[in-house]
């Protein structure tokens, strides 16, 4: 029998657009999407989403009450379901065996005892979140820890891919859907409902672990990229080579290809640190140390990239910002989110306040609460009091900009590259400086209305000398 109800464990970032385009593209399937937290289903169920995603809005409007339902009632969505999707969060374990590493599995595991406790029919379990290989097994377990006769699992390993800010456009348009298990019939039915929309050769199917193991190695492989040209962008500023000529001659070989090779402030997001981290923890656990020490490294260069740009900003800035107020422009950890977890944003703004500096911040899409609840937590800040009197979150890049010693230029927002920067220069103190974490900028206009510019991986001219001042008129 095809699946007809479809029911999904957390209405996060990857379970509400998965589902939305799922329910979107199959119309006769019901898809009911649930979520521990109250008010993260009423923002579902309201005008504005709890997540910022381009055209999620449409396809939620499309089909929300139709086939596609967002719920707190877990009890008969899973009671009704054939397949059930969990996609709840798998955060670094922040204490414990691992702490700091290895991925924590509490979500997972609760949600694995929702199910076993509630279903009275057979399912099909899909691991969506991205786990430690062998987390099926775990899974499976618990499903069976207490043994409801006539119920009968089978579990599928079917890894998301979606990146933040093109989650639409990817699920819709996906390289691959990876599907890993080791029953033909389950991965059939699963593999039906995405052809509806993704051709039949860009659905893989694997074994359980390869399917688990694909998702870590992809994001590792993808953010090693990040690693690899930022290294490169210190090369860069120390010779006079360009990174972003560098990129472009490397990655027109085919063999390499052309993205993922943007140098930037170092990479952010929920998924990059925290996988590799898991990747990490499971060679050393494998006693694989040589692997693990490969790997460490893609972070290791991510927190050096982060660091070195901050410590450029201030040193530009005399060596002290003490008292100086700065403007930083973008706070989500790339554009068209506006998700700030892990974002490099953070750890400018921290080291800044730690250096004594005022900010004035604005992103487009993030709110003002969720910056400072970013920086008044207590990893980030000793004193939320000091983070409310020395941060401003403005409306806008003019109203952040007006009289401040400097801009930093965190996130790649497309609304960044068109701003009136004569304007801006003139409403700023002098000398004016300008950061680009993003590579965005046009870096000669700025230079030439005065500012002092720095960015990554290029060393810039200083800036055109303002016209000097005579008394001879006829000069
Ligand atoms: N964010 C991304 O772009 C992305 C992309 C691919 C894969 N992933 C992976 O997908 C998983 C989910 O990520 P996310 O960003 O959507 O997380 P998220 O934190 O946005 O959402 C997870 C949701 O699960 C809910 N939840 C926890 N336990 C539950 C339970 N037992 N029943 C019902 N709901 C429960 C939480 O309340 C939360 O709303 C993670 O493993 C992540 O690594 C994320
Ligand atoms: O050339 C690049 C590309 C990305 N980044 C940064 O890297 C981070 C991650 O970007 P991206 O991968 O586009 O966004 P995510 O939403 O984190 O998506 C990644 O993580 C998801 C969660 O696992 C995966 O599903 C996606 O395939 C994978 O791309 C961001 O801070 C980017 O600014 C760069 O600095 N330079």
């Amino acid at each position: 029998m095809a699946i007809k109800n479809i029911c999904c464990l957390g209405a996060g970032y990857v379970g509400g657009p998965t589902c939305s385009v799922i329910a979107w593209k199959c119309p006769d399937v019901k898809v009911t999407v649930v979520d521990l937290s109250v008010e993260r289903i009423a923002q579902w169920n309201s005008e504005k989403l709890p997540i910022y995603e381009p055209l999620l809005d449409d396809v939620v409007k499309e089909c929300r009450g139709k086939n596609l339902f967002f719920t707190n009632d877990v009890k008969s969505a899973i009671l009704d379901a054939d397949l059930i999707f969990i996609s709840v969060n798998t955060p670094t374990k922040t204490f414990g065996n691992g702490k700091g590493r290895a991925a924590d599995l509490k979500y997972v595991e609760g949600a694995a005892r929702m199910i076993a406790d509630i279903a009275q029919s057979d399912k099909i379990v899909v691991e969506k979140s991205t786990v430690p290989v062998r987390a099926a097994e775990s899974i499976q377990n618990i499903l069976y820890a207490n043994n409801k006769p006539g119920v009968t699992y089978h579990i599928l390993s079917n890894p998301e891919f979606l990146a933040e800010g093109t989650a639409i456009n990817d699920l819709l348009h996906a390289d691959r859907v990876l599907i890993g298990g080791e029953d033909s019939g389950a991965i059939e039915k699963l593999c039906k409902i995405y052809e509806h929309w993704i051709p039949r050769k860009n659905i893989l199917t694997t074994n359980t672990w390869s399917s688990e193991l694909s998702k870590l190695a992809a994001n590792a492989m993808l953010a090693q990229r990040v690693s690899s040209i930022n290294s490169l962008s210190a090369v860069c500023e120390a010779t006079g080579a360009d990174v972003s000529e560098v990129a472009r001659a490397v990655g027109l070989d085919s063999r390499i290809g052309s993205k993922f090779l943007q140098a930037s402030i170092g990479f952010g997001g929920s998924c990059f640190q925290k996988d590799i981290l898991d990747l990490v923890y499971i060679c050393e656990c494998l006693n694989l140390p040589e692997v693990a020490a490969y790997w460490q490294q893609v972070i290791d260069m991510n927190e050096y990239q982060k660091s070195r740009f901050t410590a450029k900003v201030v040193r530009a800035l005399f060596n002290t910002v003490s008292g100086k107020n700065i403007a930083l422009l973008g706070f989500a950890f790339k554009k068209n989110t506006g998700d700030t977890r892990e974002s490099p944003a953070i750890y400018v703004a921290k080291t800044l306040l730690d250096e004594g500096a005022t900010l004035n911040i604005y992103d487009p899409k993030v709110e003002e609460s969720q910056i400072f609840k970013d920086l008044t937590h207590p990893s980030i800040c000793e004193s939320p009091e000091q983070v409310r009197k020395t941060v401003k979150v403005c409306g806008d890049a003019y109203s952040a900009t007006k009289g401040t010693h400097a801009i930093v230029v965190c996130t790649e927002w497309d609304e960044f590259m068109v701003l009136d920067y004569k304007k801006i220069y003139d409403g700023m103190m002098k000398p004016a400086f300008i950061f680009d974490g993003r590579k965005i900028l046009d870096h000669e206009k700025l230079l030439e209305y005065g500012f002092h510019v720095q960015t990554i991986g290029k060393q810039l001219r200083k800036p055109t000398p303002p016209p000097r001042m005579t008394n001879n008129h006829h000069v």
